[in-house]
């Protein structure tokens, strides 16, 4: 089955540093959200809340403005010399025309007699035409008039007034009744250029340019706009509610205008319903807020990568010194007995743990000693035992000189270095004369003495270097690596023979042997025949009379 590959593994200080830094920018960017929101909520109702107050200051100067005028012609129409109703008189003449010249926005200034003929007129204009149809002689004989804008054609020919492109000469009549005791005896009027008195309006509005990009519009009681002229007659207000000063509003050029609509407040004579509209596209209205906000992400934002840089710091202090603690871990499993541990962190966890793992390694330490210890003393114990096992299973238990297992083993040994070297061995077969004579004299038991201390005579005249091996019941043999010359190796018999005789043997005193001695030679292909030949060569040495010795050379064939 296929193994799950087991997850990446990150460092303590990638993880402590992942986890710190993304939990601070999460809770950065939600406080900053939630302030920004906040601020944006307060600030966007601030900034609405100045644009209608502009907006506010703005309708009062058109409605102080239309205010004055009427003012004006409600003086002119009391003044002393108008109310005498004497319209030849050269004086009615000079008021208007003084009116005219001093106040440019004035662009018609006339009287009419009560049935709504022009008496008197400025530069003549309309003199002696009947007005009794028009709306404001209609309203002013009954009290002061304001009128809506309205365009004049055939006046603008005749009036003398510039005009910006592209706009239309258009006016506001203002009229007030001519009372003499309180009888009407005409109606005085005043044709006021409407682009003078919105561009008055419109300079109060942007005397100090605290609204960029900030546009000015005049609407009607229906919503149409009445300025600028470009858009006059567009519906922008539909469904603005009365109540609601600001908002931010998108329009049909598709763009987000902070809006504000504030009345124009009445004059004395009338109610005209105007409102007038401020618009500011929202990247100005809005610019402060946004750049708070920018900053609150911004110093979100620093401040989370403050704070990670700060967890990268401390998980930094924790970390090196755990690095520190997992090299000691990696020098003892490596097999350093002795690691050098860090100096202290500071970190009481870390230290803890520090202190654990040197315990834990000396404790380990010691027990791998004493473990060691064992092992060496068991393996001695193995070896000793194993060296007795070896040493019994190639000895022979009575007499102690090699068994007849062993003899095997030194003989191929001895055929393997001729093979190789061409160096030839003597081998010697010792046998004890009449020993079933001392058993059945003596006992088995003397018998078995007799025999150990033959084999201690055996050992006694050879050299370390021969070989003395039990060869079955009162058989030995001995081997002669270093002998390969017949005579010497019959030389060596010859020494054992009397030394054999000379001896005194437990209970039995004396006793001889009869030897049998060959060397190995060119045609000796196994152990077999050279002990062979040397049995043959014993054979020889009981059948002369025994406690003799009998050598019998390599070439010696056996009978077949
Ligand atoms: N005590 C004792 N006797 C043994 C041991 N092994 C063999 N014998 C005896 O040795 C005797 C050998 O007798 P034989 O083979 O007849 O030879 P011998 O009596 O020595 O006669 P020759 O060899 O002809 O001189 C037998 O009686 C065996 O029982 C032994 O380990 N201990």
């Amino acid at each position: 089955m296929a193994q799950k590959r087991p997850a990446r593994l990150r460092g303590f200080r990638a993880h402590l540093t992942l986890w710190l830094g993304g939990l601070s920018l999460a809770v950065m960017l939600a406080v900053g959200y939630y302030l920004g929101k906040m601020a944006t909520v307060d600030l966007t109702l601030a900034q609405g809340e100045a644009l209608y107050g502009r907006a506010q200051a703005a309708a009062l100067q058109l409605s102080n403005s239309l205010k004055e005028r009427e003012l004006e012609i409600g003086l002119l129409s009391q003044a002393p010399h108008v109310a005498r109703g004497h319209w030849g008189d050269p004086d009615i003449q000079a008021s208007l025309d003084r009116r005219r010249i001093t106040r440019p926005e004035y662009a018609w200034v006339a009287v009419t007699d009560a049935r709504g003929t022009v008496r008197q007129a400025t530069q003549d204009v309309l003199l002696g035409e009947d007005m009794s149809s028009r709306t404001w002689f209609q309203a002013g004989r009954h009290g002061v008039f304001v009128g809506d804008v309205h365009e004049a054609p055939e006046l603008a020919q005749l009036l003398p007034y510039e005009v910006a492109d592209g706009e239309v000469m258009r006016f506001i009549d203002v009229a007030a009744p001519i009372r003499r005791n309180g009888t009407l005896v005409g109606v005085a009027v005043a044709l006021v250029h409407w682009d003078w008195v919105w561009q008055t309006t419109q300079r109060a509005f942007a005397v100090d340019g605290a609204s960029p990009a900030a546009e000015l519009w005049l609407v009607d009681r229906d919503g149409s706009v009445l300025y600028p002229s470009h858009s006059a007659g567009l519906q922008v207000l539909p469904g603005w509610p009365r109540t609601v000063r600001h908002q931010v509003a998108r329009w049909d050029d598709g763009r987000r205008y902070l809006t504000s609509v504030a009345a124009v407040p009445p004059t004395h004579g009338t109610e005209l319903g105007w409102r007038v509209l401020v618009r500011q596209p929202v990247e100005y209205a809005l610019a402060d807020t946004w750049a708070l906000r920018n900053q609150l992400i911004f110093m979100g934002l620093l401040g989370a990568l403050l704070i990670t840089w700060v967890a990268y710091r401390t998980a930094s202090r924790m970390a090196v010194p755990l690095e520190r603690l997992t090299a000691v871990a990696r020098q003892i499993e490596a097999g350093n007995h002795a690691p050098v541990f860090p100096p202290p962190a500071n970190v009481l966890e870390i230290d803890r743990l520090s202190q654990s793992l040197r315990s834990m390694t000396q404790t380990l330490l010691a027990h791998e000693h004493e473990l060691e210890q064992k092992i060496r003393q068991r393996t001695e114990a193995l070896e000793q035992a194993n060296a007795e096992l070896e040493r019994r299973a190639t000895t022979d238990p009575l007499t102690g000189v090699h068994n007849r297992r062993r003899l095997q083993d030194k003989l191929d040994e001895l055929m393997r270095i001729r093979q190789r070297t061409g160096r030839e061995f003597a081998l010697l077969i010792a046998d004890v004369d009449h020993f079933k004579a001392i058993n059945d004299g003596f006992g088995h038991d003397a018998g078995d003495r007799v025999l150990q201390a033959f084999a201690r005579v055996l050992q006694a005249q050879t050299r370390a270097t021969d070989f003395v091996a039990r060869y079955g019941g009162e058989e030995f043999v001995v081997v002669l690596p270093e002998t390969p010359d017949l005579a010497t190796a019959a030389q060596v018999a010859e020494k054992i023979r009397q030394a054999v005789a000379a001896s005194t043997f437990p209970m039995v005193q004396t006793v001889t042997l009869s030897m049998g001695v060959t060397v190995s030679g060119a045609l000796d292909e196994s152990p077999d025949t050279i002990l062979k030949r040397a049995d043959r060569a014993l054979y020889r040495a009981k059948a002369a009379g025994r406690n003799r010795v009998e050598a019998v050379p390599s070439t010696d064939a056996a009978p077949s």
